[in-house]
This record gives structure tokens, sequence and C-alpha cells, in this order.
């Protein structure tokens, strides 16, 4: 398939454990497979990471513990390289997830302002950004402990302060939110495509 410029770009935000792949890929398979890609910022941070140190990519990809072990050096090598080039990990991932073959994309970790923001500048117009939450014991029960030094870090804090989400979705598990606030993201998205 030729490359082609996106049509919709669906760009998600949240703290550990509020659900964001779950949610993103719950999206990802709705829109389909032959429409979408599914994008993580933390992807190429994950490979190069892999790779230096003789990693399992798989497993630091997936929602295990296996990432929680390298979680804060591989916080501080990606907080190095956007301080450098805020774009880095955008084009990065565009690139390792042939991002160019499908008009929907969807970025399930935006962490910085800078994030939302490079999309925002390239791609005006057709850029939505979505806050996943959850609440602390939510949170807790799929396994998130507080741990210093990650939690208070720039990478989860970051977007705290961002106040201008098209949407906001309460993912605590329970009631009709999540697909009500899916359904309303779809129907955009099938607007844009027309
Ligand atoms: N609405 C939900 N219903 C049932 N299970 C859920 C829901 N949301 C999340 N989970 C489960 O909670 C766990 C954590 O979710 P997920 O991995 O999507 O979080 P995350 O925000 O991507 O976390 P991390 O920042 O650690 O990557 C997973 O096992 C996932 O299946």
């Amino acid at each position: 398939m030729s490359t082609m410029s996106p049509k919709c770009i669906l760009i998600f935000s949240g703290k550990r454990k509020c659900g964001k792949d779950f949610v993103t890929d719950l999206l990802f398979q709705r829109v389909g497979l032959e429409n979408c890609a599914l994008l993580k910022l933390s992807g190429p941070i994950k490979k190069k990471w892999a790779e230096a140190n003789n990693l399992d990519f798989a497993k630091l990809m997936d929602s295990s513990e296996y990432k929680e072990i390298y979680r804060a050096e591989m916080n501080k090598y990606g907080e190095e390289m956007r301080n450098k080039d805020y774009g880095y990990f955008c084009r990065a991932s565009i690139e390792m997830y042939e991002a160019e073959k499908k008009a929907v994309w969807i970025i399930s970790d935006a962490r910085r302002k800078t994030d939302l923001k490079w999309f925002k500048e390239r791609y005006d117009g057709i850029v939505k950004t979505i806050r996943v939450q959850a609440n602390d014991e939510v949170r807790k029960s799929r396994g998130w402990t507080y741990t210093s030094g990650v939690d208070d870090a720039e990478t989860e804090c970051g977007l705290d302060t961002e106040e201008t989400w098209d949407w906001v979705i309460q993912n605590d598990g329970s009631g009709t939110q999540l697909d009500d606030k899916l359904n309303e993201i779809i129907q955009w998205t099938q607007e844009n495509l027309k």
C-alpha cells in the first residue's frame, strides 16, 4: 500500500494503569485494523533499550511487571532525547508502526505537552486528544503501586495540568461510560473518513 496523509489522529494520555492500552486496543479493533495504525511513542524507546541491553522487546511492550524494572531508566533516556528534540519519538513511532499506510492514527501514550504540540503543529485540524483516568484504588487493583522517581516524574505528571482534552474517559471498569465515549470518538473518526 502506498503512503497517505492521515485523516484523523487520536492522542491518548493517562497515568500508569489507568488503562491506556486497554482502551486504545478496543478502539483500534473497533475502527478496524485496515484503516488504523496504533502507535506507541514508547515503542522506539523500548526497542532501542531492548537492543542495547539484550532485553525482551515484546515483554517490555506488554502490561506485565517486566517493564517496571527498567521503567525509571527508560524514562530518563526518553526525557533526555525529548529535551534535545521534542519530535524525535513522534517521528520514530510513525516510522516504526508504518503509520503512513493508514488513515487513522491512534497514539496511546502521550506524556508531555510537547507530544501534543508536535502533532497539532503538523496535522492541524485533524488531531483530537483524550485523557484516560481511573481512581487510585482501581489502579492499585490493576497492579499499580506508587513509586517515587516514576510517579512524580515528568513522564507521569507532564500532562496533569493540560485542560483542553477533547474527551475525558473515566475508566474505572464499571458502567457504560467507556463505551459511550468510544462511540463518540468512533463517530467523529467516521465523519472525518468520509
Ligand atoms: N475497563 C477495563 N476493564 C477491565 N480491565 C481493564 C480495564 N482497563 C484496564 N484494564 C486492565 O488493567 C490492566 C492495566 O491496563 P493497561 O495495561 O491498559 O494500563 P496502562 O495505562 O496502559 O498501563 P501502563 O502505563 O503501565 O502501560 C490490564 O491488565 C488491563 O487489561
